[in-house]
């Protein structure tokens, strides 16, 4: 089989023992960073899919991933690497759980719950059948990528299905317990260190006579000594055990020695340094700066657009922005089906064009409107984007050679360069937080370190003391010294006014030129700034409402949401006069989304009759500009 990857890295041994088991064999595989284990799912989907006796069809194969990251980086591989799988859908937990239950109750307003509410109403749904009786029948086989951060109501619902099929579906699950991240989703303590490799011992204890265990021991994405500064630890880190007190222990213990480790390796040098900052803009690799949390992500990001420096921001793992070309799209037909070559006609070049390949964007918008064969029903792509359905593969990420992200946002992935931020002593955490998981900070370094082909560098950590969360709203703003003080807010994905097209609301212009102007002008990474249209809230709770400006020119309004935590994060308390900014700099374009709106609205518009259009997302550290004085502050300012 081999001879047909020449592009692809030869399968090893160890991996080929993991791809070559028949589709009902139910397999863990277990290995280290930066081991195969994504190389050799893809294998393994294309050989459940060319077994001469016994293949599958793509539609009963279910491959399950825990992030849109990680469904994408998965696509891609399949897209470059497989020949047959290239047909298999490969879904985030949540967006199978969605469909599983609309499939059941299609009329219920399931978009209304939270995710983990969908998660436990699933569990619920497969215990009643509703896989059986859905349009792909129960599944003959089950892939599952990094169980390790299979946890709380996610791992609940995965082994209630495997059990449910026990008798007629194969699995192959890949995880390594060295690199659990994601166990604060449970927020009880104690059932948190319990979640340690309790999937694995799950399944162990399930399938006591036919799991098949394999390992991957070999790390192929090392190419130097550096790259693999912290892999001796991985077993270590593996078993780290689940009673708290000792886990605390070995957690401590492993902190310190990867942050020895990490000390070892160069640091990248002060941002205020042209140096550095040349080195940043002239590397030609692809380079990751990995930060532990949020806030450092923010203020980098900040410094480095402040420097010039180009970058991306790995995005929320829940976020998932409908791309742009969505709207050309629908916009630019009348008709109520699509075939797929009228679809490809219809796709944009130039900025807003789709990223990869236009025939894997067919069959996955195809499946998920769950289109006849050969057409696509338009008003079917209209609910995906409204219901916030939209193929998780589709989603909008674009390609940066520089990306600021979190440690959480990049696993899974892997980057020529990694720049880590030095991380604090577990003893300073705890002077910050309130609950510290050293074993989980200790898996999060490792992780951080692991993901490097060459270079592993680290930066010293941002200050972000000024950066704090409202407690209200859940969202950060810039505080100052003082506890009143508001200096800027940072932005969320449902920032920008979504019912209705802009230009039709808060300021006019032609909607269809300011389309055409966002799709040919506005890239990721553009300043925008923020200015009250008058200062008169638009209610006892909101904000004035604020246009958005991209090189003075208006391209949206904000959102309730936005006027509401505006409101919220100033209003210091019920006396306090609030000082509305009258401007706001410094958030940056995120990406262009496609957003669904008042049809009629759309319309009325001239922008088709699928209220769908084009809006800029925010993102970013906005900061306040005041008319008198520079705080929150306005009587004594
Ligand atoms: N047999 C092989 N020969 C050469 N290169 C390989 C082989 N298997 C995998 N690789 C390469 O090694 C790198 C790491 O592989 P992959 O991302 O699949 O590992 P992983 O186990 O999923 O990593 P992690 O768990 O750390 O995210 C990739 O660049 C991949 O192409």
């Amino acid at each position: 089989m081999t001879d047909a990857y020449h592009d692809s890295p030869p399968l090893s041994e160890e991996q080929r023992a993991v791809v070559e088991q028949p589709w009902d064999a139910r397999l863990l595989v277990t290995a280290g960073a930066g081991a195969g284990k994504t190389h050799t799912l893809v294998r393994r989907l294309d050989a459940l899919m060319s077994d001469e006796e016994d293949a599958l069809e793509a539609g009963e194969i279910l491959v399950l991933s825990f992030s849109r990251a990680a469904v994408r980086e998965l696509r891609e591989r399949i897209a470059l690497h497989a020949r047959e799988a290239r047909r298999v859908r490969v879904r985030t937990f949540d967006s199978w759980a969605y469909s599983v239950l609309l499939g059941e109750q299609p009329h219920r307003d399931w978009g209304a719950l939270r995710f983990d509410e969908r998660i436990r109403e699933t569990t619920e749904a497969i215990l009643r059948g509703a896989v059986e009786e859905s349009e792909q029948g129960p599944p003959a086989h089950v892939v599952i990528d990094e169980v390790q951060d299979l946890v709380g109501d996610r791992r609940d619902m995965v082994e209630t299905l495997l059990d449910r099929f026990q008798d007629n579906c194969g699995f192959t699950v890949v995880g390594d317990g060295a690199q659990a991240i994601f166990g604060f989703q449970v927020s009880d303590q104690d059932a948190r260190a319990a979640e340690t490799n309790y999937f694995f011992d799950w399944l162990r204890a399930s399938y006591p006579d036919d799991l098949i265990e394999l390992h991957l021991t070999t790390n192929f994405r090392a190419r130097t000594e550096e790259a693999r500064t912290a892999l001796p630890l991985g077993t270590e880190l593996k078993g780290v055990p689940s009673e708290p007190a000792e886990s605390d222990a070995a957690g401590e213990r492993l902190h310190r020695r990867l942050n020895d480790l990490l000390r070892s390796c160069h640091d990248f040098g002060p941002l205020d340094d042209p140096f550095t900052v040349e080195s940043f803009r002239a590397y030609p690799g692809t380079c990751a700066v990995l930060c532990r949390d949020n806030r450092q992500a923010l203020v980098l990001s900040e410094a480095l657009f402040s420097l010039g420096v180009e970058h991306r921001v790995q995005r929320a793992l829940q976020d998932r922005p409908v791309p742009a070309w969505v709207t050309s799209v629908l916009r630019d037909t009348g008709a109520t089906t699509l075939t797929e070559e009228r679809f490809r006609e219809l796709l944009p070049t130039g900025p807003t064009a789709p990223v990869g390949d236009r025939a894997r964007i067919w069959r996955s918008l195809r499946g998920a409107a769950r289109a006849p064969r050969g057409l696509l029903d338009v008003a079917a792509v209209r609910r995906l984007v409204a219901e916030g359905r939209f193929p998780d593969d589709l989603a909008a990420v674009e390609p940066a050679r520089l990306v600021v992200s979190t440690v959480h946002r990049a696993k899974g992935l892997e980057f020529d360069r990694v720049i880590v931020v030095e991380p604090v002593t577990t003893a300073e955490l705890r002077k910050q937080h309130t609950h510290v998981d050293p074993a989980a900070e200790a898996r999060s370094l490792y992780v951080a370190m692991t993901r490097a082909r060459d270079d592993l560098f680290r930066i010293a950590a941002p200050d972000t003391a000024l950066v704090r969360r409202d407690r209200v709203t859940d969202r950060w703003y810039l505080g100052g010294w003082k506890a009143y003080i508001r200096d800027g807010i940072v932005a969320s994905g449902q920032d920008v006014g979504r019912e209705h097209p802009p230009g039709t609301e808060g300021f006019t212009d032609d909607a269809g030129a300011l389309q055409d102007y966002l799709a040919a002008s506005v890239s990721p990474g553009d300043e925008l700034v923020l200015r009250p249209q008058h200062s008169m809230p638009l209610a006892a709770d909101q904000s004035p409402p604020y246009t958005i400006f991209h090189r003075d020119r208006p391209i949206s309004v904000v959102s309730e949401r936005f006027r509401k935590d505006l409101h919220t994060s100033l209003k210091i308390n019920k006396t306090w006069e609030i000082n509305w900014p009258v401007e706001i700099t410094g958030f940056r374009v995120d990406c262009l989304e496609s957003v669904a709106g008042s049809v009629a609205s759309g319309a009325r518009a001239g922008l088709g009759d699928h209220g769908i259009w084009t809006v800029p997302r925010l993102s970013g550290l906005g900061r306040y500009r005041r008319v008198r004085g520079t705080t929150q502050e306005g009587i004594v300012g």
